[in-house]
């Protein structure tokens, strides 16, 4: 079947759905046609490995309800671009004209190199939650590897589900490489207080199915025998159609400022778009929320004609158990951190500096502060480190 659009979005995610909104606001008689992978209409991501399990949120209330500004087609995957037809061809042999387009398809996760006969669950959908919703009964061995976002999200939440949980990653603590190492130890201590097994310092190498669950090899040697493997292992932008249409691609798809591809007809946003941040001074490719959301916003404005810039830092937020922060900026531990705590790590801020100049700061259990973050790193400095304590209260 063919499908005739004025806007077609690529992607069912969040910046999708962000995007479909932007053009229906500024165009509300658009034809607009949404074509995403999942089966599941776009919803909100975050609560997969937070809220749902708290039960502050329910697979119904994600919902983003997109239909009401889009006509969705799911459970497809567009395979061909032909830039010069205009025209977008999906793996059921549909085909979509389109006046502009959005490429907002996301990441993949990185997988382990086994599968355990289908019972390892690389985490990122709805799907996935499912999953392992059902097999997370209380009382299940559950191996989580991986200690960046996803593994520290889910350890605490499958913890809070009355699982027995071991966390397995190659780093020296969990969230090593984003927060000061002291931090980093701190969050192990934390969690192992919580009853979570935190295995430092080990990869997952090989893992085989058995009668009763997976036994999962790890690069020391050591076995680890679970009834349940999910993993958070970090994702790959999902560049293929924009490989295969000839666009201009880098680290990510590479975008102006309107988040305009190198074809004057093709937008860009979300994980999968490098943009060039001005306070930052370099070219990045975000994967948060924010940026899913905020991108896709903007990208469907351009879309519909405006000529705004892009120029939004990277935020993101994360429930730790009961800790939680927002972060702006760049939080990378090999930059110089200045750490200023009123309750040595449950309250504080932390300073990640460069040559003289903020690039990041990280708000822990500290609220109300993103604003003053953000302008922190728009000044030019140079910053000494000691002057920068106390610059951020940490009471709103
Ligand atoms: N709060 C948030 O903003 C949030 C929450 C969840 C997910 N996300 C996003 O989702 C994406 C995926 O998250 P993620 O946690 O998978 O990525 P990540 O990059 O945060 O963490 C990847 C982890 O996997 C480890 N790892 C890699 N290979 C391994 C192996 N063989 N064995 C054991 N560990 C291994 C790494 O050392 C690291 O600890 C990211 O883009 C992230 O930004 C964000």
């Amino acid at each position: 079947m063919e499908h005739d659009y004025d806007y077609l979005i690529i992607g069912g995610g969040m910046a999708g759905d962000a995007a479909a909104r932007a053009i229906r606001d500024a165009e509300p008689a658009a034809r607009i046609g949404l074509v995403g992978a999942e089966g599941d209409p776009p919803y909100k991501r975050p609560p997969l490995s937070k809220g749902l399990w708290k039960g502050d949120e329910t697979p119904a209330s994600i919902d983003l309800d997109t239909a009401a500004h889009a006509t969705l087609h799911l459970g497809r995957r567009v395979r061909r671009l032909d830039r010069a037809a205009r025209r977008a061809g999906d793996d059921r042999g549909d085909g979509y004209r389109y006046r502009r387009l959005l490429l907002a398809t996301g990441a993949t996760p990185r997988r382990l190199p086994f599968d355990g006969d289908g019972r390892v669950i690389h985490f990122r959908t709805l799907a996935d939650y499912r999953r392992l919703r059902d097999q997370a009964v209380a009382g299940t061995h559950v191996a989580v590897v991986g200690g960046g976002f996803i593994g520290s999200e889910l350890a605490a939440a499958l913890c809070g589900a009355g699982c027995r949980v071991s966390l397995v990653f190659p780093g020296a603590s969990i969230g090593s490489g984003r927060y000061p190492s002291a931090l980093a130890a701190f969050l192990d201590d934390y969690y192992r207080a919580r009853g979570v097994e935190v295995l430092a310092g080990a990869k997952v190498v090989d893992g085989r199915a058995g009668e009763a669950g997976v036994e999962l090899t790890l690069s020391d040697g050591r076995r680890l025998p679970v009834d349940t493997v999910v993993a958070g292992l970090g994702v790959t932008p999902d560049l293929a159609l924009a490989e295969q249409a000839g666009l201009v691609v880098g680290d990510g798809v590479e975008v102006d400022a309107q988040l305009r591809t190198s074809d004057p007809a093709i937008w860009a946003a979300g994980d999968l778009a490098a943009f060039f941040n001005p306070a930052l001074g370099r070219r990045l490719r975000v994967e948060h929320e924010d940026a899913a959301v905020g991108m896709g916003a903007h990208a469907g404005r351009c879309m519909a004609g405006a000529e705004e810039a892009y120029a939004t830092l990277p935020y993101f937020y994360s429930d730790l158990f009961d800790l939680g922060y927002e972060a702006v900026g760049l939080l990378d531990a090999r930059l110089q951190t200045v750490e200023d705590w009123s309750e040595p790590h449950r309250k504080g801020v932390v300073y990640y500096l460069d040559a003289g100049r903020v690039r990041g700061v990280l708000l822990w259990n500290v609220w109300g502060q993103v604003d003053a973050a953000r302008a922190l790193i728009a000044e030019p400095g140079p910053f000494v480190a000691d002057a920068l304590r106390g610059r951020i209260p940490h009471d709103g």
